[in-house]
């Protein structure tokens, strides 16, 4: 079963619209980007039209390729105090010499739809939840819609970043997973992973997963961005090899990445809401 990832997010950001014109409320989102990458670019602008669509209002700060880690941070502290700004993203790679942990800790925890302030990232831990990153809730949704199950299954997260791997783990284990996370120095990594059934992978290395690092039956997760020799979009997995011996998976394109841009959504009216009802109190 070919897991669609495109499909449940239009389901989800239909009813998302529907929410949010129920509530009367106007979410607002900042994305910050700083330089002129190409990919950077596009993904800001995909998330400037699924504001549009859901009835999000959204604007966009662009900063230089040689802006300062203080000239990040001011961009981002302005947002803070803004009244009218619900959400906050900095989009990710910043250029190397801005100083991603500092800006990432300067956003405001209640501003945080990404997820990836030590506050958030904590709560996630604890098990108890403000915002999550968009990624891996995406996937939680995902699996949800297709009523994969997951308690008390073994999930393997192949990667350890902020961003994915590490809240991954987290989302599996309140979900009463079983979880082992493998990275660069895992020892026999094939091994673990043909024991996952629930396997994730996000690596960044073009056909990684193969058939015979999968279980029969598996779920498989595949969170890889990278580019084939003639540049075409491929994910971690080799997929037509290993959608024989797994019982569902993600494409790409068409699996996590709409659910990532969904979860944004939803995260961004979720703050609006906190917001709106008691101040933010709940942080
Ligand atoms: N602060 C921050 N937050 C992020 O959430 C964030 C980020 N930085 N930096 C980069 C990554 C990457 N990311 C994607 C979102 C959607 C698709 C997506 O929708 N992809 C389409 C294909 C798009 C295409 O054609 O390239 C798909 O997979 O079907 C992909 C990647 C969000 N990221």
């Amino acid at each position: 079963m070919i897991l669609d990832g495109k499909a449940v997010s239009e389901k989800r950001l239909e009813l998302l619209k529907e929410k949010i014109e129920e509530s009367g409320l106007y979410p607002r989102l900042a994305t910050v980007i700083v330089g002129e990458d190409p990919a950077s670019k596009l993904y800001v602008r995909m998330k400037h039209r699924t504001c549009e669509r859901v009835g999000i209002g959204s604007i966009g700060i662009e900063l230089p390729e040689d802006a300062s880690t203080e000239r990040v941070l001011e961009a981002v502290t302005r947002l803070n105090n803004d009244p009218d700004i619900n959400g906050i993203l900095v989009q990710l790679p910043l250029p190397s010499q801005v100083d991603t942990t500092r800006v990432i800790n300067a956003v405001a925890p209640g501003k945080d739809v990404d997820g990836f302030h030590p506050y958030n990232l904590g709560r996630l831990l604890a098990g108890d939840p403000v915002f999550a990153p968009c990624t891996p809730q995406g996937i939680m949704t995902i699996l949800e819609e297709y009523r994969i199950p997951i308690q008390g299954q073994r999930a393997v997260v192949v990667g350890r970043s902020i961003d994915v791997g590490r809240p991954m783990a987290a989302l599996l284990l309140n979900a009463d997973a079983t979880v082992t996370i493998c990275h660069s120095k895992t020892k026999k990594i094939e091994d673990e992973m043909r024991g996952a059934d629930i396997l994730v992978s996000a690596v960044g290395r073009l056909k990684f997963v193969r058939p015979e690092m999968v279980k029969e039956g598996a779920t498989v997760i595949d969170v890889g961005i990278n580019y084939d020799e003639q540049g075409k979009l491929c994910g971690d997995v080799d997929f037509e090899a290993v959608r024989e011996r797994a019982g569902a998976i993600t494409p790409v394109p068409g699996g996590v990445g709409p659910m990532t841009i969904a979860t944004l959504m939803e995260n961004t009216f979720k703050a609006a809401r906190l917001s709106a009802c008691c101040n933010n109190t709940v942080l």
